[in-house]
């Protein structure tokens, strides 16, 4: 064979040993003490060895030399070595060492014609040819590019800061992505805290609720959305607030808090939530009469985003009766980027693909465009309104721009665009699919769908014998009345402890920090918490932590909120949800119209439903039910 050792260093002087798990992990303890390293004796070694008889006699000389390095090392070590480490460690001088000697055994350090060097990750690989051949260069270059791809894991892998459980590399989600949040579950169970690591950094996924509030509240300041999280979503979403950081996230924060405090976007957005639900009423009633069934997760989609865009743009979309056709290209465009999107967090390759303008990359501008379009015709549209018309307009991008006038030069077209896009996001998918795991937990439990609908007659005074119509029980469903729904509070509470909408969440560490349970976070590590697993885990909720129970948030009847680092549907801390007063009302009213006008069967009552991986907790096939008129007689809708 041409091809001999493989040896591996730190950077520098600090030549430790082999591209293997201890040649790097020894490199940790001894940054700035400038021993030799283990490569250059090597090397030094193999310049000896012409001038030894035996080839054995290296052998024996260079085990010491390596045995005497390694308890130098272990002497100079500035803390106590973990079980693991040393593992790793006597593995790879193991390795460098055999590799060597089975080099050395077979060959003539006089023949050795090139030894190369390649620097990747702070870990140096080397390797020297012997004789020319191409099977001995073609195989060494094969080894380096299989070192330029493993070294990076191992280094994460080995780093003396990790500490088990590592649970694998990040490719253990893409092999897991069908059912990922089971997967996260249910290494959850086994450990509350775990990493995974990606060449770059590593990832930390908890269901401590103390490392929660840390990263969310205690240490804020230290967790940021991160270069990582703001390069994937930046192209779909723009300097939207889901984005942003620092001065560019408070500037919004300050302006939506003020938007979402005011009573005028409560009333009007009451009164749209009502309007469109009636609407939606109507649509079922049709569906009803003809005894058809009805996939109630596309109909609770396209209502709220009607509902968001008139909230949001004060335009009708009317995406529900389908009969816009623009406003259906939009959704279809929102909806296929959001998942093309985090398709990015598992896709390796998707910068190469941005770059060659391919595959999911291409979908991904095309639809972009698609929205961007739209909705830069909408603020246009609207920038010409404003001149003609009134100016007190009530929904959110008029609102805003009547702020830019104010900073024309920062709040561009395009940071409007932002705005509004992130607005739509954050409302629209969240409440729909928190809706339709909620009726699906009310199928397959009846008793819990008929509490709500009895608490809703008593709370609305619609006793279900009047034949109240969709007008008069807009009427009817006063603020007063909502909040009287202290269990259809608590039902929605318990769908978002089991489905949060938002399942897995993160930060991005700005600086190396301690989580409260001695975790070590490097600068650029990712710090998930995870909501899904988090609902399903007995040390938050006891023992009967994976059953449907809204009985849980009630105290004599009356909704007692718990911790937000334990129900973390919403998030906490600074960067709590902006809209959560506002969901609940949206998602009461939508629940208290549809329950109050029918009951709701599954259309397969064996089948458990299951969802989708991305951002938002979607069911997977869709939910379908058939409806039934209800509690009243059904007319006028
Ligand atoms: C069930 C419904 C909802 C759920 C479960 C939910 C959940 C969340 C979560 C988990 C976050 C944190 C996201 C992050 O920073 O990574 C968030 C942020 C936010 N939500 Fe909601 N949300 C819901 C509905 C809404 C609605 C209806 C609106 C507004 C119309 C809204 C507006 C926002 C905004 C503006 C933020 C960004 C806050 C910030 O970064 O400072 N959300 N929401």
């Amino acid at each position: 064979t041409e091809l001999t050792g493989v040896g591996g260093s730190a950077p520098g002087s600090r030549v430790l040993g082999a591209a293997t798990p201890g040649g790097v992990q020894g490199a940790e303890p001894l940054a700035g003490v400038g021993l030799p390293g283990i490569t250059e004796m090597i090397l030094e070694k193999l310049s000896e060895f012409s001038k030894l008889s035996f080839v054995e006699d290296m052998y024996d000389n260079m085990f010491c030399s390596v045995a005497e390095y390694a308890s130098h090392l272990w002497r100079l070590a500035p803390h106590p070595y973990h079980p693991y480490d040393v593992a790793g460690f006597l593995s790879g001088k193991f390795m460098t060492l055999v590799a060597t000697t089975v080099a050395a055994r077979r060959l003539d350090i006089n023949d050795v014609q090139l030894i190369i060097q390649v620097q990747w990750c702070g870990v140096t690989v080397q390797m020297c040819i012997v004789r020319y051949s191409v099977i001995g260069i073609l195989t060494s270059f094969l080894i380096v590019l299989l070192a330029l791809v493993l070294v990076p894991y191992l280094r994460e892998l080995l780093s003396t800061d990790h500490r088990p459980p590592i649970i694998g590399p990040i490719t253990n989600q893409l092999i897991h992505f069908h059912k990922l949040h089971d997967y996260m579950t249910l290494m959850a169970k086994k450990y509350p805290t775990y990493r995974l690591i990606t060449p770059s950094h590593s990832e930390v996924y908890t269901v401590d609720p103390v490392n929660t509030e840390y990263i969310l509240k205690t240490n804020f300041a230290n967790y940021g959305k991160g270069e990582y999280n703001v390069d994937i979503m930046s192209d779909l979403f723009g300097n939207g607030i889901f984005v942003v950081d620092g001065a560019k996230w408070s500037h919004q924060r300050k302006l939506a808090s003020l938007e979402f405090s005011t009573k005028v976007l409560r009333e009007f957005s009451s009164v749209i939530f009502k309007s469109n639900t009636a609407k939606l009423v109507k649509k079922i009633s049709l569906l009803a009469a003809s005894e058809e069934s009805m996939d109630l997760q596309d109909l609770l989609m396209r209502s709220t985003l009607d509902a968001m865009f008139q909230v949001g743009f004060g335009f009708e979309l009317d995406t529900l009766s389908g009969s816009n056709e623009a406003g259906n290209r939009f959704m279809e465009a929102f909806d296929a980027s959001n998942g093309l999107v985090y398709w990015r967090f598992v896709d390796l390759l998707w910068k190469v693909k941005r770059y060659l303008n391919i595959g999911s990359e291409a979908t991904l501008k095309e639809k972009i465009k698609i929205i961007d379009n739209f909705v830069y015709e909408l603020i246009r549209n609207k920038r010409e309104q404003m001149k003609n018309e009134e100016r007190d307009k009530e929904d959110i991008l008029s609102r805003f721009l009547m702020e830019s006038e104010k900073d024309p030069e920062n709040m561009t077209d395009k940071y409007l665009r932002d705005i509004s896009l992130s607005f739509i996001l954050a409302g629209k998918d969240t409440s729909a699919n928190t809706m339709s795991w909620f009726f699906y937990v009310l199928c397959k439990q009846s008793r819990i769908q008929e509490k709500v609908a009895e608490e809703v007659k008593i709370a609305t005074e619609a006793n279900g014998n009047d034949h109240t119509s969709t007008d008069e029980f807009k009427i009817k469903l006063t603020e007063v009345a909502l909040d009287k729904m202290h269990y259809l509070h608590a039902t929605l509470t318990e769908t978002l402890r089991l489905y949060p909408a938002i399942p897995l969440n993160g930060k991005c560490a700005e600086k190396d920090d301690v989580l409260p349970d001695g975790f070590k976070i490097k600068k650029g590590d990712y710090v998930g918490y995870m909501s899904y697993p988090m609902g399903r885990m007995t040390q938050i909720w006891g023992p009967d932590a994976e059953e449907f129970r809204p009985e849980r948030w009630l105290q004599n009847g009356v909704f007692r909120p718990q911790s937000p680092f334990k129900l973390t549907a919403f998030q906490g801390g600074p960067r709590t949800c902006l809209g959560k007063e506002f969901a609940y009302r949206q998602m009461k009213i939508i629940a208290a119209f549809l329950i109050y006008f029918y009951k709701f069967k599954l259309v397969d009552e064996s089948e458990e439903a299951t969802y989708r991986t991305m951002f938002t907790l979607h069911m997977d096939k869709g939910l379908h039910l058939t409806p039934f008129v209800g509690f009243v007689f059904l007319y006028d809708v």
